[in-house]
């Protein structure tokens, strides 16, 4: 068991309640020592005890204490858990008694990191949990669930089985087959590539499948609104968002940097983005907005124009016209809102037909996807050999591949980049 950490994983302070969290050797003996010595409270059951400043006994608060034996715990070693009154004064207090019994602060994803190191995750759901701790909509929470809770790990388990199964008959072959024994290892080897390799193939190039709706999930779909200045794209961001996003004034060419608003269209994620006011410019602050606002726009899922022409007419309240579809362009006025409604059912159901309902996807990240094509690379290019010494060569590349996959294999730089996109306490 590692060192003792403490972290604040609840929300930051002033809040109702505060969870700090401990986890490592000694952790439980530090619980003893600040809760007065009294005894500790039974497994995973919460326990009213005084929290206690160690070298005076003062009082530092009313808590509840729970324990976690190791490796029935989340990070797999000895964890406890004080919920403390949530001001600033009752952490800062506990904390630093924290510190005074031995235990040190916790680095970010840490706690993640001792769960990871102690087997009780994979990196697939390492990578869950930090999803699930972000997602805004509910197919992010229910993709994030899913994963977090094996879905990929699962799957790569069953291909890792598979492609041991096929590499120790190819080992053997290679092994036992007499020297010459050419016929007898290309029968082989067709054998192979007929049966359970393409089985194996055909369940990744399925996962792979998934993978563009698992990342329009985790990214949400993006939509850029466009058009020449003042034509009320700040004031239609504002209208979508209910809120004061953006500036709006009567000013052509207010808007200069790209403002992102997270929406939820019927579960599905998307960003909504305002540009720049497109026109011809000499001040090169707005030129520089302008070349942000046409890239973004250039790089969207859809794009909302409100130029004369484009697919979105604004300021119906100005000329009369009716709100919602006609003329093949959406009416709306995002003053006075007649059209919004509209224009929001059409977004949703735009964003359904993007992310399909159904299975949530196996594949949610771009270095799941790579790794998970490079393996299926490897397969391929074993099922094009006839030699056994070479497509054993491949399937070994692959089983690398997927080693990387769930983190078993793998270099300390890429886990501090994953670590390291989680907050403090988790
Ligand atoms: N208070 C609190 N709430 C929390 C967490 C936490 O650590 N503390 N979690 C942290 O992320 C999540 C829950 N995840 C957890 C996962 C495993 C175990 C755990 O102790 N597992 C043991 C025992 C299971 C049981 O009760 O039977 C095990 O799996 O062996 C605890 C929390 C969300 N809510
Ligand atoms: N009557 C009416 N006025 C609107 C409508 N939408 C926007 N406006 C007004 O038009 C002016 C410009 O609106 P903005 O939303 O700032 O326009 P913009 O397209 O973001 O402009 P830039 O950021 O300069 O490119 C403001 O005075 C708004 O109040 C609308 O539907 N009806
Ligand atoms: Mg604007």
């Amino acid at each position: 068991m590692a060192a003792p950490i403490f972290a604040l994983s609840s929300g930051p302070p002033p809040a109702g309640v505060a969870v700090i969290r401990l986890s490592g050797e000694g952790v439980f003996d530090i619980v003893r020592q600040i809760s007065g010595s009294r005894r500790l409270p039974p497994t995973r059951e919460a326990r009213l005890r005084t929290l206690r400043r160690p070298h005076d006994q003062a009082p530092l608060d009313q808590a509840l204490v729970l324990i976690f034996p190791g490796p029935n715990s989340f990070t797999g070693e000895d964890s406890a858990e004080l919920h403390c009154h949530g001001s600033p004064a009752v952490v800062a207090a506990v904390q630093a008694a924290l510190s005074a019994l031995g235990a040190r602060p916790a680095e970010a994803g840490e706690f993640t990191r001792r769960a990871f190191e102690s087997g009780r995750l994979d990196l697939t759901q390492v990578e869950a949990l930090s999803d699930l701790i972000v997602a805004e909509t509910e197919l992010q929470r229910e993709t994030a669930l899913a994963q977090a809770g094996g879905r990929l790990r699962d799957l790569a388990d069953s291909w890792r089985d598979q492609l041991i199964g096929i590499m120790a008959e190819i080992e053997a072959q290679l092994d036992f087959s007499d020297e010459g024994d050419v016929e007898a290892s290309n029968v082989y080897a067709e054998r192979m590539r007929g049966g359970p390799l393409t089985r194996l193939v055909d369940s990744m190039e399925a996962a792979l499948h998934s993978a563009p709706v698992g990342e329009r999930i985790r990214h949400g779909l993006t939509i850029a609104v466009t058009g020449p200045p003042n034509a009320g794209k700040s004031s239609l961001i504002n209208a979508l968002a209910r809120r004061d996003v953006a500036i709006v004034t009567p000013h052509a060419g207010t808007t200069r940097d790209v403002i992102e608003v997270h929406l939820d269209l019927g579960g599905r994620p998307a960003i909504l983005l305002d540009t720049a006011g497109l026109r011809e410019t000499s001040d090169p602050i707005e030129a520089e907005g302008i070349a942000r606002a046409i890239a973004r726009a250039e790089s969207a899922d859809l794009v909302l124009n409100l130029a004369p022409g484009g697919n979105v007419v604004n300021r119906i309240d100005e000329t009369g016209e009716t709100p919602g579809f006609h003329s093949g362009r959406l009416h709306l006025s995002a003053r006075t809102g007649a059209g919004l409604a509209e224009l929001e059912a059409w977004l949703t159901e735009w964003a359904e037909d993007h992310i399909p309902s159904g299975e949530p996807p196996a594949i949610t990240t771009a270095r799941q996807q790579h790794l998970i094509a490079e393996a299926l690379g490897a397969l391929k290019s074993a099922q094009s050999k006839a030699d056994p010494v070479l497509t054993a060569e491949d399937l070994r590349a692959a089983a690398h591949a997927l080693g990387r996959l769930s983190g078993r294999i793998g270099p300390e730089v890429i886990l501090g980049a994953i670590f390291s996109r989680f907050c403090i306490g988790k």
